[in-house]
């Protein structure tokens, strides 16, 4: 589905723009339709960003990224925004729900952005998926008013809205209790059997990485497959 060759990155230091920060040397990943990847590592070694290159969010500064057969930086600005909001969903750690939008407008944005359903196939559509992901009677609320898990429900569901075929989450459990988090668990693996999504999330949590059927560490040394 999706393949890394050899990606490097490094960050520009602000504070020194002559010395750079190297964060990924070498790495390579394929990423298979139907895969449960789950990521460890320590902090600051990378997973973050090495996450944010496999969802198209970044571009790496060497190295190349294969979708199917293609090469993506052959695709035009234009392509690569397509591919990303149509291919992959996006779950993070603390849920970056937009604070003065209902449930219900959170989950529309993706929508909006894809430009192809009108008001009443959108409705029809988030209704669908926030009653699989049990939210449905939390549509008009705004996200001050839930509590962690149901927050993070309303991203799983802003991130396959649009039914993407890749969901990415970083530490996706990471301000969660352990009661919920095995929920939140439950339910993206319930999303990867039913529904056959592909999963690659960030984490530290055991749990996940029991769950997932690729284990990779991230450190120093590179991308390791446990
Ligand atoms: N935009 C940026 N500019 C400069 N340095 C950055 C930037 N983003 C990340 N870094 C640095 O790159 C390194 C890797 O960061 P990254 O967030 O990918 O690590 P991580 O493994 O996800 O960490 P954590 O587990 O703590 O979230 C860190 O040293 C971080 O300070």
């Amino acid at each position: 589905m999706l393949t890394l060759s050899h990606i490097c990155k490094s960050y520009i230091h602000t504070s020194n723009p002559k010395s750079s920060l190297k964060v990924l040397e070498d790495i390579t990943l394929e990423i298979k339709s139907g895969d449960y990847i789950a990521i460890l590592g320590t902090s600051g070694v990378g997973k973050s960003t090495l996450l944010h290159i496999i969802g198209l969010l970044d571009k790496p500064d060497r190295g190349s990224i294969w979708l199917h057969d293609q090469a993506v930086d052959t695709l035009s600005n234009k392509e690569y925004t397509k591919v990303r909001n149509e291919m992959i969903g996006f779950v993070f750690q603390d849920f970056k729900l937009i604070t003065d939008m209902t449930v219900f407008e959170n989950v529309e944005i993706p929508l909006i952005y894809a430009n192809k359903l009108n008001k009443h196939q959108r409705r029809q559509r988030i209704m669908d998926v926030l009653e699989q992901l049990q939210i449905s009677d939390k549509e008009r609320v705004f996200p001050s008013e839930l509590s962690g898990g149901q927050k993070q429900r309303v991203a799983i569901a802003r991130a396959l809205v649009n039914k993407p075929k890749l969901l990415i989450a970083d530490e996706p459990t990471g301000n969660l209790d352990s009661d919920i988090t095995h929920e939140i668990l439950e339910l993206l693996q319930r999303l990867h059997q039913e529904e056959k999504l592909t999963l690659v999330i960030v984490t530290h949590d055991i749990e996940v990485a029991e769950r997932a059927n690729k284990v990779y560490r991230l450190s120093e040394t590179g991308l390791n497959l446990l």
